[in-house]
This record gives C-alpha cells, structure tokens and sequence, in this order.
C-alpha cells in the first residue's frame, strides 16, 4: 500500500509540511499507544494483531466439512458481513457469494428464490449473537432451506461469540462454528474468522490475505513519513481539523467497489464520536466522474477525496475506429483510459484546490487486499487517538435498535414511545 500525499498541500483546505511536521510528534506519541495497545491484547487494539493471532487452520476445518459449493449466503451485517463482502466482491471464485444484510422482503425473496439451497452454505455471522436483522434473516432462511427439502443443519455455517442465541444454536444442533476474536469490534474484524471464511470457502489464500496484514503491521513506525497508514490517518485527521468533514473514498476498480462499503462503516462508526468525525461517501471511478465529481470539485470546500487504485490489472483493447472524433481511442485500452481518468480527475480536483490523496496498491489479489485492509484499520486507530475519540465503541447507535424492538413488543424501551411524538408536517 502506498500513500501520496502531495495533492493535500496548499489545498483548500489543506495541509503544509509544517503541519505534517508538526504534527509527526503526536503520531510518535499515538504510535506508542497503540504499539502498548496491540501489546497487551487491549480492546480494539487487538485487531491490530489479527494478521498474527488469526488462526488459518481453524478457519479451514471449519469449512472443509462442507463439499465445494455451487455459492455461498452470508447471512450478517454492519463489520460481520462487509469485510467477507469486500473480499468476495475483490476476488474471482467459481463459488458465487451472496450476502443478505437488510431485512427487505423484496430482495431476500428474490435472493433465496434464485439460490441453489441444497448446494449453498449459509454462512451465519453475529459477534452479538442478538442482531435482529441478522437473525430474523437467519430464520427465514432455515425455513426456506427446509421448505425446500434441504437439512439446514448440514448446510450451515455459525460465526459468532461465546455466548448468545447464535451459540447456544450452533452447540444444540452441533453446527460447524468459528468463534468471533475477542476484543474486536466488527468493523475491525475482516482479518479474522468474521472475513476469512468465505473466502476459505471460495478457496482464496487465506493464507496471503494475513501475510498482508503483516505487510501492514511491519509497516506501522513512529512516524506519519515511515508509515503508509499513519500518513493516511494523520493527513485525514489534520484535514478534518481543517474542515474537510467529508471523505468521499472513491476506488478506480469495479472489484474495489464494496470496499468502499466497508470503509465506510470503519470510518463513520469509529471516528464518528462527541461531535467529530469525517462523513465517508462511497463514490467510484470512472463511474462518478459523471456524477458526484461535480460537487466534489465545484461544491463547498468541505471535504477531501481518496483515491485509490491497483497500478496493475488485466486489460483489454479498444478496437480500432473511425467514428469522429473517437478514434484517439482505438488501439488504446479500457485500462489506459481508466489510468487517464484517475489522473485526470486527482488534477482536476487539485486545480480546483480540493485536497485529495492517492492511495495504491500493486493489484487487487490477496496479499495485497489484506495490506490494504489492515492499512486503513490503523489509519482509523491512529486518526482516532489524534482525535481523542474512543475509537472502538459505538454507542449511538442503540437508541434505534431501542426503538425498533420496542415498535416490535421486544420490550418496554422509552425510544419505542419517543417513535409517536413524531412531529409532522405532511404534504402528500
Ligand atoms: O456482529 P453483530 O453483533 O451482529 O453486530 C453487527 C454490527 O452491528 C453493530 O454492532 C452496530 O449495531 C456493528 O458495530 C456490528 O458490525
């Protein structure tokens, strides 16, 4: 993983080297924190230690007991189903991945009316245990495999913690199970079983994922010019101080698309904390060159963009053609121009004074993804303990989870009475 920084100098608003420099002090200090953190096994910090406490073996005699499958369901949501996602969506495999993360009728009938259920492992993953929309889903999927003639028990997989309704199912009905780490929040939890067992499933190099995440923690150093991911966390904070209070990520990659997802839940529910933090949107190159670029080059000043790209790919040519004006086209690539835009766009929005960063990586494989992955958990920690936020809880978002279980007779929760105080100005 690489950082540039250059195009977040003398940006509006922007960064100096005086202010990097400045600031390097307290990356040293933060450094150490964490370095003390990762150390003792502390909470949140601990993910920072998955790439060598992750347990490969265990993840594979997990899902060795089932056959290959023709496709995969994870069942789970928020960290317990993006990081599998992001890598699902990164990597080929001739074992499709599904993924079921919202409680919309409409898309899970339709998911579990096109499944090939006597040939799919449901992959049932909660830290919790307790997630309403991750077991609600899971109920409706065992109905749907049994419905269909299909034993769930033998085609289900449970990811989850010590304790809890996932737990107590997996040890009644002696499922196949992988614990979720200890001491990890679920947006930090891709280098571990929460993640890693799809892609065991799909038969990608669990293996090379985590050898990239100890490329990531042998790059972490006491200092924002010696380290990738602190100079992405350091650069993000100070321009946050600055105002950029948006961080619009946006990937030149298809493949890099639901990364962005997953950064997002990172960014928004660890830094999100007393006021502050730093809106992540979810944009895609070149796709969004013909949308959002419009306000993150001409809109308020406001926010940073990242952009990230693999400088390796497969390509393909564009054929010859003499269409007006089109032919400086023709015996080019779709990934030339796809290299064109990226560096248009990153000189565009640095014409214009909008401070962006470039972040690269060789190419979108294995080892790479999980450098990539754990570069941007520590960025999140460092730009958190620069923040002074506490990084690995998310306390706000309970009052809905209240209030929805209150709406359901889940129990009495003042949240479920403050739903009909609604106040309302109708216009229909
Ligand atoms: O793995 P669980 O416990 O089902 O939680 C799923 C997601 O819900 C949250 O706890 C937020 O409600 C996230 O932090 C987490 O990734």
């Amino acid at each position: 993983m690489r950082v540039d920084l250059g195009n977040a100098l003398e940006t509006t608003p922007g960064l100096t080297t005086e202010t990097l420099d400045r600031l390097d002090d307290r990356v040293a200090a933060a450094h150490e924190r964490i370095a003390a953190g990762m150390a003792d096994d502390e909470f949140g910090y601990a993910a920072l230690t998955l790439p060598e406490t992750a347990d490969p073996d265990a993840i594979h005699a997990a899902v060795d007991g089932f056959d290959r499958p023709e496709a995969v369901l994870t069942v789970g949501i928020g960290g317990s189903a993006l990081g599998a996602a992001t890598l699902s969506n990164a990597l080929a495999s001739d074992v499709d991945a599904y993924v079921l993360d919202n409680v919309d009728p409409d898309d899970a009938r339709a998911l579990l009316a096109d499944l090939p259920l006597d040939d799919t492992v449901v992959n049932v993953v909660s830290k919790s245990g307790t997630t309403a929309e991750t077991l609600a889903n899971f109920l409706v999927v065992r109905e749907a495999m049994a419905d269909a003639g299909v034993d769930w028990t033998e085609r289900t997989l449970v990811t989850t913690g010590a304790s809890g309704n996932l737990r107590e199912l997996a040890d009644r009905h002696d499922l196949p199970s992988l614990p979720v780490p200890d001491g990890v929040p679920g947006r930090f939890s891709v280098l571990s079983t929460v993640g890693l067992a799809v892609a065991a499933l799909q038969g990608h190099d669990v293996e090379a994922v985590l050898a990239g995440g100890r490329d990531g923690m042998d790059a972490l150093a006491g200092s924002l010019y010696e380290s990738p991911a602190y100079a992405y966390g350091a650069a993000t904070y100070a321009l946050a101080e600055r105002g950029a209070l948006t961080n619009a990520v946006m990937p030149y990659a298809e493949s890099l698309e639901t990364f962005a997802e997953w950064f997002a839940q990172l960014w928004a529910e660890s830094l999100g904390k007393d006021g502050l933090g730093q809106t992540p949107a979810r944009a895609l190159g070149a796709t969004d060159q013909h949308s959002q670029l419009q306000l993150y080059r001409a809109g308020p000043p406001d926010k940073l963009v990242t952009l990230v790209r693999p400088t390796e790919r497969a390509d393909a040519p564009i054929p010859e053609t003499d269409l007006d004006g089109l032919a400086y086209l023709g015996g080019s690539s779709l990934g030339d121009l796809l290299d064109a835009e990226f560096e248009a766009t990153e000189a565009s929005l640095a014409a214009a004074g909008v401070p962006n960063v470039r972040v690269e990586v060789d190419r979108v494989d294995e080892r790479a993804l999980g450098e990539l992955l754990f570069g941007m958990e520590a960025a999140c920690v460092l730009y958190g303990e620069l923040a002074s936020v506490s990084t690995f809880t998310q306390p706000a978002v309970e009052w809905g989870k209240k209030a929805a279980r209150g709406l359901l007779g889940g129990g009495d929760f003042a949240e479920a009475e403050a739903v009909d105080e609604k106040r309302e100005l109708r216009i229909e």
